[in-house]
């Protein structure tokens, strides 16, 4: 068998393994490789956040104009909506990632890897195996796959990759799941002409958001056509004829689901209720580990975890920060450095691209009770600042701050409506600077810009946050 070696061995190339692999080299004299048995980008790229918000964009587009007087309103064309998204994905060509990495002087290696040993990868493609060494480290960003309990297994249910490379439109589509897969995606398939029932096992919808970020969104759903059933547990599910027929092709006959809320039949079911580290068949217990060694980080210290893999939050922005955390370490060991870190984690931003957008960084108020902070909130209507209130005719959703009432400094934000995504990273720069509420009043904002809110935000809160915190007695 072939052998060949790199300082650096990166398993999966998704936007995490990418990462790892330029910042693990950069400034260095060493050297990496990116195994991948797919396609270089990965998931986010070609199957997830590209063509989902390819999808998106348009819709929202088309929507605001039918919401702003003196514009004529847009309406989304199906096809073109399909070719945009086909275009986003490159039609499925990785060639220009392949490119890239050929750039930045990163090896590819096609073909399904797994660890055979310290610091050994094999790798398995129609050309045979070779097995890569690893001079330094081993990284792993498979990424994650969907959860699919075997009561929908047999039904060949759809799962977020057939949402976002939709092909065939079903009539009548029904969405088990109430987070952020199907939040989005119950808007594009809407638009594209399905009947979307949206199934919930809880009472609310996006789960770990603030619940009047839940709210809004529910209510977004039912004012575009959506059925919304919450507290709706599914027992059973049948299917005439399930296919295995492709990617965003229906599979097969008329699916039945026996609910709480009664029998419900549809042409197509999409399951989107969270997703796994994708770790099987990876070789773990070659070097003595398992699952949940990887996802607790108790690693050996030539092996790493980054991304989806890692059990991390799964968001691209978060799986290429760990990667670029990670990479710098590796980096930096190499030149007998340490690379210079914060002494805590960054706090994890989210944009929830529904209707109306939700975007959110840090604590919930709840989950800031929880942890023991002694909490104020300050909460107005997203349309209470005039750049608000201009983007368009009726803005709906609240905003709103959780403050620690000793420090005065931000432990999380919450922003529903437009520009929410735009409006979150203020929030996420004054928690990473620990700036307390009282300086942060003199970030001035332009009017009227929407980021002017900040300023209604802040004069919600008691006055005496507007002057320093008087010191704590502990120190
Ligand atoms: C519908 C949808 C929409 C999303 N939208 C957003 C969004 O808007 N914003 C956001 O931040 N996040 C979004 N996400 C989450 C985002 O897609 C993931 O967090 C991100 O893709 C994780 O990146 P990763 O590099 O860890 O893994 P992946 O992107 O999954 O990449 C892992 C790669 O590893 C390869 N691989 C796996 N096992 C092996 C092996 N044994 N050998 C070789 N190669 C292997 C895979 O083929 C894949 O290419 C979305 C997710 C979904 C499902
Ligand atoms: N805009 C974005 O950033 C974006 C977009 C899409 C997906 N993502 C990422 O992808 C991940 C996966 O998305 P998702 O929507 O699949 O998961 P999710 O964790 O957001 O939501 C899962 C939903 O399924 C429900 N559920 C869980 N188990 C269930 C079961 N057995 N039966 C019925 N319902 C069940 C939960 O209560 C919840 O409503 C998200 O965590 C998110 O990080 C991000």
């Amino acid at each position: 068998m072939e052998t060949v070696e790199y300082d650096v061995v990166v398993i999966g190339g998704g936007p995490a393994g990418e990462n790892a692999a330029q910042y693990a080299v950069e400034g260095t004299d060493l050297t990496s490789v990116l195994i991948e048995r797919e396609l270089l980008g990965g998931e986010c790229s070609y199957f997830a956040c590209m063509p989902s918000k390819a999808l998106l964009r348009p819709i929202a587009v088309a929507d605001l104009t039918g919401d702003l007087d003196g514009v004529s309103t847009a309406h989304v064309a199906p096809k073109a909506l399909l070719e945009r998204r086909d275009y986003w994905v490159s039609d499925y060509s990785d060639s220009g990632q392949e490119s890239w990495a050929d750039g930045a002087g990163i090896a590819v290696v096609r073909g399904a890897a797994r660890l055979t040993g310290d610091r050994t990868v094999t790798v398995t493609s129609a050309a045979g195996d070779v097995t890569v060494r690893a001079r330094q480290a081993v990284i792993i960003a498979t990424g994650s796959e969907a959860s699919v309990p075997d009561v929908y297994a047999d039904a060949l249910p759809w799962d977020s990759r057939d949402a976002t490379g939709v092909v065939d439109v079903p009539d009548r589509l029904v969405v088990v799941g109430g987070g952020v897969v199907a939040c989005e995606a119950a808007i594009w398939m809407t638009a594209l002409g399905s009947q979307v029932t949206l199934v919930v096992r809880d009472s609310r919808l996006l789960g770990r958001t603030e619940p009047f970020a839940g709210e809004a969104v529910l209510a977004g759903l039912r004012e575009r056509g959506v059925t919304v059933h919450l507290d709706t547990e599914v027992s059973d599910v049948r299917r005439d004829a399930p296919a295995a027929t492709g990617l965003g092709r229906i599979h097969g006959g008329v699916v039945t689901l026996t609910t709480t809320a009664g029998e419900l039949e549809a042409d197509e079911l999409l399951l989107s209720i969270g997703r796994k580290p994708r770790l099987d068949d990876l070789g773990l217990d070659s070097v003595g580990l398992t699952r949940e060694d990887v996802t607790g980080g108790r690693l050996p210290e030539w092996l790493h975890a980054v991304g989806d893999a890692s059990g991390g939050p799964p968001l691209t922005h978060w799986g290429k920060h760990q990667a670029r955390v990670v990479g710098a370490r590796i980096a930096a060991a190499a030149k007998g450095d340490v690379a210079w870190e914060p002494d805590r984690e960054a706090p994890v931003p989210q944009v929830v691209f529904s209707d109306p957008e939700v975007a959110s960084v840090g604590m919930t108020e709840a989950e800031a009770r929880d942890r023991g902070h002694d909490v104020v909130t300050t909460r107005v209507p997203t349309s209470s600042a005039a750049g608000t209130a201009l983007l368009r005719d009726h803005v709906a959703g609240e905003s709103q701050l959780v403050v620690d009432a000793t420090t005065r400094l931000l432990l999380g934000a919450t922003f529903v409506g437009p520009e929410a995504g735009e409006l979150v990273h203020a929030a996420t720069v004054a928690i990473v600077g620990d700036v307390p509420v009282h300086v942060l009043r003199h970030a001035v904002a332009s009017y009227p810009t929407a980021s002017e809110l900040w300023l209604r935000l802040l004069e919600e809160l008691p006055r005496e946050f507007r002057t320093p915190a008087p010191p704590h007695p502990a120190g």
